[in-house]
């Protein structure tokens, strides 16, 4: 303990937090981002979404359950997001050094270290996230040896090249077959998309997918502002013309908005949780969705042919769309969760029985 480096957080409006290393050492800055869930830091932190983000768990302690084995199945890591930690740093209160799960296979600590990422702890994240409520999103920087770096802003340069898939990979022998538009998708998206008998075309962001045979598309999760992917919008609305399935997920839903003609705009401060209510219109349910976004659709801005297909019970915001004639739908929150409830996975059902409808 006696030889842990201090570091510090310093937010773009001068508050300085002092925290302790224990995880690599170098400076980084980037998009400080709260997350309220209790558990899933192994998901998170390789969730491409969180590119160029520092993540602030604001559960209390953090790395007692150690790090997943990294084992492959499909083609794809069986516990992972995707094959690398994509947060640029994590900052937490108190640091488990004692781990211990079945499934652990070394400490959070170590994992950060073998992937070049800060981590520090002893920093109030409560203060710290009650200040980005106030304030709204902010940049931070973590400065080592006092050596600080210009502040990063991940939104204003386009980060889903960064983390998309160079070259198509295909995946599974299912009957349907899908073209997933690789934005920096999740894993579980993958394996949620196999277990239902599918055949996944994993394409590139800027990737021309709108003469391919298929049953249906998927618009994946991914990081940064939806406006900086261009080229994924000008195909999508050549998609929108036909009538083969399509379903999106977080960047995926406000990429489907933007290619129909609505605007995006980015939140005070975003969702990160794993207990965000959603509402679908006209029904009385809701349900309990995981939840990672900063930037969210202006659902007013929808076109007459598309309608909101959820709305956030906490802050009216919405949480999907779908086409009123078309089978075309998606969802803001994640379906696939990982990590979090699982109550709405039977999306992806829908998505199989539109393409099923569709070969009839
Ligand atoms: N998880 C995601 O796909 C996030 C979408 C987008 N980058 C946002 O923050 O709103």
């Amino acid at each position: 303990m006696q030889n842990l480096k201090k570091a510090r957080l310093v937010l773009q409006d001068g508050t300085v937090y002092e925290g302790t290393s224990f995880g690599y050492e170098k400076s980084v800055s980037g998009e400080v981002v709260f997350y309220t869930a209790m558990t899933g830091y192994p998901e998170s932190l390789t969730d491409p979404s969180y590119k160029g983000q520092i993540l602030v768990p604001t559960y209390p302690m953090i790395g007692n359950y150690g790090v997943p084995v990294d084992d492959e199945e499909n083609g794809v890591s069986k516990f992972f997001e995707s094959d690398k930690i994509h947060c640029t740093a994590i900052i937490i209160s108190d640091y488990s050094f004692a781990y211990s799960h079945w499934n652990s296979q070394k400490s959070l600590g170590q994992w950060l270290k073998e992937q070049q990422v800060p981590g520090l702890f002893g920093i109030d994240t409560r203060a710290l996230t009650k200040k980005l409520r106030e304030h709204g999103a902010m940049l931070g920087r973590i400065e080592f040896d006092n050596i600080s770096i210009p502040f990063y802003d991940p939104n204003e340069h386009n980060i889903v090249a960064e983390v998309s898939t160079k070259e198509v990979v295909e995946y599974g022998h299912g009957k349907y077959k899908v073209i997933l538009v690789d934005c920096g998708v999740k894993y579980n998206i993958i394996r949620c998309l196999l277990k239902r008998d599918v055949t996944i075309k994993r394409v590139p962001w800027d990737y021309d997918f709108t003469q391919e045979e298929c049953d249906g598309y998927f618009l994946s999760n991914g990081p940064g502002d939806p406006a900086k992917c261009d080229i994924t919008i000008k195909h999508i609305k050549k998609i929108l013309t036909g009538d083969r399935p399509i379903m999106g997920i977080c960047l995926g839903n406000q990429l489907m908005a933007r290619a129909a003609g609505a605007v995006t705009y980015k939140l005070k401060y975003g969702h990160r949780s794993h207990n965000q209510p959603v509402m679908q219109p006209g029904s009385n349910r809701c349900y309990i969705t995981s939840q990672n976004h900063g930037f969210a659709i202006d659902d007013k801005t929808l076109p007459i042919d598309w309608e909101p297909l959820f709305v956030n019970v906490n802050d009216g915001t919405n949480e999907g769309i779908r086409h009123k004639t078309k089978p075309f739908f998606s969802a803001q929150f994640h379906p696939e969760a990982s990590s979090g409830p699982v109550d709405t996975e039977y999306l992806f059902d829908k998505f199989i029985e539109n393409m099923e409808k569709g070969n009839k």
